[in-house]
């Protein structure tokens, strides 16, 4: 039985559970053919190929959102709790921290303005993240270094 691991790992993370694939937003952009149909919500990525003629808001509005973040058109819907839930079938990895832009409402001003500090404090975006440097270290999620 061949487990696929997600690829670019550091040796660590035997289990599935943990292992995360990273999609590149020029990779999901892509997807965008009738044939192939991948969206992102909330830093997800989705293939929703197969959910197209299953979609009860039709397959439509989901072509328009092809090889995009649908993030916002998916909350203006005000889609219900169980529509949240079928997302899971389709999810297939999160999209790569260097190209997780800042969300409205996100939580903390990361010091590049890409509003990730959790992936940045795990190391995800390691040394492309100025984050990463010392002078960053007393920042907090707020963006304000503590007085002293
Ligand atoms: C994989 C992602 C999606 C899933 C799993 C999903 C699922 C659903 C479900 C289950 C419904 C029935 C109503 C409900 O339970 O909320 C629905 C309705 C709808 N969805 Fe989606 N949806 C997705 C993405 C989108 C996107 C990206 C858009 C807009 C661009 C959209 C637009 C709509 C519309 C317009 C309706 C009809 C609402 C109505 O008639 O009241 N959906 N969707």
């Amino acid at each position: 039985m061949a487990t696929v691991e997600a690829s670019g790992s550091d040796g660590k993370g035997q289990g599935s559970e943990t292992a995360v694939t990273y999609y590149r937003l020029e990779e999901v952009a892509k997807r965008n053919t009738a044939k192939e149909i991948w969206l992102v919500i909330h830093g997800r990525v989705y293939d929703i190929t197969r959910f197209l003629n299953e979609h009860p808001g039709g397959e439509e509005v989901l072509i328009e959102q092809a090889g995009a973040d649908a993030s916002e058109s998916f909350e203006d819907v005000g889609h219900s709790s169980d529509a949240r839930e079928m997302l899971k079938q389709y999810y297939i990895g999160d999209v790569h921290p260097s190209d997780l832009k800042p969300q409205s409402g996100n939580k903390g001003n990361h010091p590049e303005g890409r509003g990730d500090w959790g992936a940045c404090r795990n190391g995800v975006s390691g040394a492309n993240c100025a984050c990463a440097s010392p002078g960053y270290s007393s920042l907090g999620p707020g963006g304000l270094p503590s007085a002293s």
